[in-house]
C-alpha cells in the first residue's frame, strides 16, 4: 500500500523512531488506545481506530517537522526543542544582521508544549576529563567543545564569553566566538580521550557513560524530559485535544493510585488534609453510625507515608488500588 497517498484527512503524529524515548512513547500510545501496525522498515503507520497517521522520526528532527507545521503533534525531548528553537532564533538573527529578509512562507511557526510526559529525564551537561585541568566552564572559553547540541552549546559559551568581555550576549557575533564548537553525531563522550575536544556538552542521566569515559560534569545547560508538542496551526485542533486528553489520562493513571479507607467522621478533617485528592476526596457514609468511607487519588511515590499518617489518625481498612486509565483534569 502506498501509505503517503492515504494521509489525506489524517492528523500527523510524530513519534521517536529509536533510542531512549521509543519504548515509553509506544507504551503511552497503547495506553491511549491508539492502535496501529507498523510495517517492517516503514516510518509511517496508519492508526486503525482514529483518523491519525504516526510518523516515526529521529527525536532530534521532530521539533523541525512540528515547528514548520508539517506534522501536527510530536513526542520528543525538551532538550531537542530547545536546540531547534535556539538554532531558528540564531538563523533569523544572522539573516537580520546580514539584511536578508525571510519570506513569510519560509518562517517556521514554532511549536507549543502541550504537556510534560514524565519520562526521559536527563540533563545536558558540560563535561571535562575528571583528572584534567578544567574545573569550571569558564576555563573552557577558547577551547574545543564536542557536542550534538551545537546551538545550545554555542549559546552557552556565547553567554560566558559575553560575561568575560563585559558585553551583552545579544551583541555577540556567534560566528566569531573564541570557543570552537565541534559537531558530533554520537559517542560524544569519546571526544576528549581521542583529542578531538577539551570538553563536551552531552546528556547525562545515571552518569554511567560519563564516568566510564573518565569525565565529570561541571555545568548544566538544560534539564530535560520527554514532552508532547503541537504545531501552532494543527490540521485538526479537536483531534489534537482528544489525543492530549487521552495521554494526560494515561500519565495520571501511571502517576497516581486510588487510596480508600474507613474513618470516624470526627477524624475526617485530619484525614482529608493527608489525602486531599486531586480536586477533593470522595466521602460516603457507612452503614455504621459515625463512620465514613473515603476515596482519594494519591501520588504513587507518596503512598507509603500517606498510609502511615492515615493509620496514626485512626483510618482502618486502608486499600490502595492501581488506576488502569483515567480522564481527569491536569
Ligand atoms: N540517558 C538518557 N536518559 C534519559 N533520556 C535520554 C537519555 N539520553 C537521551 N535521552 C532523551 O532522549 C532523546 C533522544 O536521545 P537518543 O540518544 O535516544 O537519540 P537517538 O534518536 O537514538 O539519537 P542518537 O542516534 O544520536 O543516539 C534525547 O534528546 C533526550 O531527550
Ligand atoms: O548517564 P547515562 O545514564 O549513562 O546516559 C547518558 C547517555 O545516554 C545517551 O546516549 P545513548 O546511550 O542513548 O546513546 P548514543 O550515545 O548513541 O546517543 C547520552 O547521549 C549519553 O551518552
Amino acid at each position: 500500500m502506498d501509505l503517503v497517498n492515504h494521509l489525506e484527512g489524517r492528523l500527523l503524529f510524530a513519534v521517536p523512531k529509536k533510542g531512549r524515548l521509543l519504548q515509553a512513547s509506544l507504551n503511552l500510545l497503547e495506553g491511549a488506545d491508539i492502535q496501529f501496525r507498523r510495517e517492517n522498515r516503514l516510518d509511517i503507520a496508519l492508526v486503525k481506530n482514529l483518523p491519525i497517521a504516526l510518523v516515526f522520526l529521529p527525536a532530534a528532527d521532530i521539533p523541525t517537522f512540528v515547528g514548520e507545521g508539517r506534522v501536527d503533534l510530536g513526542i520528543t525531548g525538551y532538550d531537542q526543542v530547545q536546540e531547534h528553537e535556539t538554532g531558528v532564533r540564531e538563523l533569523a538573527r544572522s539573516r537580520q544582521l546580514n539584511g536578508e529578509a525571510m519570506a513569510t512562507s519560509q518562517k517556521p511557526q514554532g511549536c507549543e508544549t502541550v504537556m510534560d510526559l514524565g519520562f526521559g529525564h536527563c540533563k545536558l551537561q558540560v563535561q571535562v576529563p575528571a583528572k584534567g585541568q578544567y574545573k569550571e566552564t569558564r576555563d573552557l572559553v577558547g577551547k574545543n567543545i564536542g557536542t550534538s547540541f551545537v546551538h545550545l552549546a554555542l549559546e552557552h559559551f556565547a553567554k560566558l564569553e559575553a560575561e568575560k568581555e563585559g558585553k551583552e550576549v545579544a551583541d555577540m557575533d556567534k560566528s566569531k566566538l573564541k570557543t570552537k564548537i565541534i559537531e558530533l553525531s554520537g559517542s560524544v563522550e569519546a571526544a576528549c580521550a581521542l583529542g578531538v575536544a577539551d570538553g563536551i556538552v552531552d546528556l547525562v542521566e545515571s552518569g554511567e557513560t560519563m564516568k566510564a569515559a573518565g569525565l565529570m560534569a561541571i555545568d548544566t545547560v538544560v534539564e530535560s524530559s520527554a514532552i508532547l508538542i503541537r504545531s501552532k496551526a494543527p490540521s485538526n485542533p479537536d483531534m489534537v485535544e482528544l489525543i492530549a486528553s487521552r495521554i494526560r489520562g494515561v500519565i495520571t493513571a501511571q502517576r497516581y493510585v486510588l487510596c480508600q479507607y474507613n474513618i470516624k467522621r470526627s477524624q475526617l478533617d485530619q484525614a482529608k488534609t493527608i489525602t486531599p485528592g486531586k480536586r477533593a476526596p470522595t466521602v460516603t457514609s457507612l452503614e455504621e453510625e459515625g463512620w465514613v468511607a473515603v476515596s482519594a487519588m494519591v501520588e504513587k511515590k507518596k503512598i507509603a507515608p500517606v498510609m502511615d499518617d492515615l493509620t496514626k489518625v485512626g483510618a482502618t481498612d486502608i486499600l490502595v488500588l492501581d488506576i488502569h486509565n483515567s480522564r481527569a483534569s491536569s
